[in-house]
């Protein structure tokens, strides 16, 4: 049984049928990178996604709410110091400017999880994005001696440090989300007697989306949910991230001075019992500005059961999804991509079956 969530991803090797691009040689869009038209998204917005203050006395409600309607949300005012925020920025942007060589020794296994890379769903794709990717599971030590081999220690205390602070902060992120439908400590089994989550996983991804000649017709990373409990994403000055909002179509997430982006993950709509939507999302690109942006996935303990919350359960909301490890539940994901969700799916929501039943 796999314990670690490179374990996890282990089990599950995700085979890529491309070979890594040097951004900086291409001049023009090659065709391989060439997407059809992505849609027009340039339909006045009124409304954003949320942006709640942490320390706003209605913090719990408001969070409740961005995650039923949203599945995002903003937060502001979260404890992670701003010099932290630009040393994890430094940091990936000295990675990602290393020459491509250099990279590639640190390069992600096939069978593995962490290293460097395209984006780990780019082998549900034909055409290839427009980014790189380094993804950190466990210690980056080994990584980081390959590309630094003078001065790795300066970078993995920086990634230690911030990957402590965001745990911390999911953590609390979490227990809010899950409070405001009336969740307590004792309802999570794989917490503590505190709601310490101490066995939980988490993995940093960094993301770099370099300038390109023909933004309008690249993908910096395709529609995808994740497959975390939450992630928290902070993304540099370039904005980028959208999300699809029903009935809306997709809205920019701005990037906001200090700021850190909170979304839903598949796991976590599973556990609500569908009451928070894991919100489809991808990122796009920019003619004259490079991005960078560092996700934290963060999820349960690799082994524990999850399932929909018994609170959040009754004969008028029955159980939408069966149990499943985090670990199963990856290898589904490598196996059904964006159909992951419904592979675990048991039951209908009960409007629809009204639907149905009015339909017959
Ligand atoms: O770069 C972004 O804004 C999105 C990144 C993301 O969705 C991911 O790493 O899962
Ligand atoms: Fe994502």
């Amino acid at each position: 049984m796999p314990s670690t969530l490179s374990d996890a991803f282990k089990g599950h090797p995700v085979h890529h049928h491309h070979k890594h691009p040097d951004f900086t040689s291409l001049q023009e869009l090659p065709d391989s990178y060439a997407w059809t038209q992505l849609d027009e998204n340039s339909t006045a917005v009124c409304e954003g996604v949320p942006v709640i203050d942490l320390h706003d006395p209605n913090a719990l409600q408001l969070i409740g709410h961005a995650c039923k309607t949203w599945g995002v949300f903003q937060i502001i005012n979260h404890g992670i110091s701003t010099s932290l925020l630009e040393k994890i920025e430094s940091t990936s942007r000295s990675l990602f400017s290393l020459p491509i060589q250099q990279k590639l020794k640190a390069s992600r296994p096939p069978d593995g999880v962490s290293g460097y890379g395209l984006a780990r769903i780019s082998s549900f794709f034909s055409k290839l994005m427009w980014s790189e990717g380094f993804t950190i599971a466990g210690s980056p030590l080994d990584h980081f001696c390959q590309l630094w081999p003078e001065n790795y220690s300066q970078y993995c205390d920086v990634i230690d440090e911030y990957e402590r602070e965001m745990k911390n902060l999911a953590g609390r992120l979490m227990w809010l989300m899950l409070g405001s439908l009336g969740i307590t400590k004792g309802d999570i089994k794989w917490a503590g007697p505190k709601g310490e989550l101490k066995d939980t996983c988490s993995a940093l991804q960094l993301n770099y989306y370099p300038a390109c000649p023909d933004p309008d017709r690249a993908m910096g990373l395709a529609a995808h949910t994740d497959s975390t409990l939450l992630t928290i994403l902070y993304q540099n000055t370039t904005s980028g991230l959208q999300v699809l909002k029903e009935g809306t179509g997709w809205v920019t997430v701005p990037p906001i001075s200090g700021g850190l982006v909170v979304n839903v993950g598949d796991l976590l709509h599973i556990i609500s019992n569908g009451a928070y939507p894991s919100v489809l999302h991808r990122a796009v690109v920019n003619r004259t500005k490079n991005r960078l942006s560092i996700a934290c996935l963060y999820g349960p303990p690799s082994n524990v059961q999850i399932s929909p919350l018994p609170k959040l359960v009754g004969p008028s909301h029955p159980p939408l999804y069966r149990p499943i490890t985090w670990s199963e539940y990856l290898g589904n994901k490598a196996k059904h991509f964006n159909k992951a969700l419904s592979s675990v799916r048991v039951c209908t929501p009960l409007n629809d079956l009204n639907s149905i039943v009015e339909v017959v």
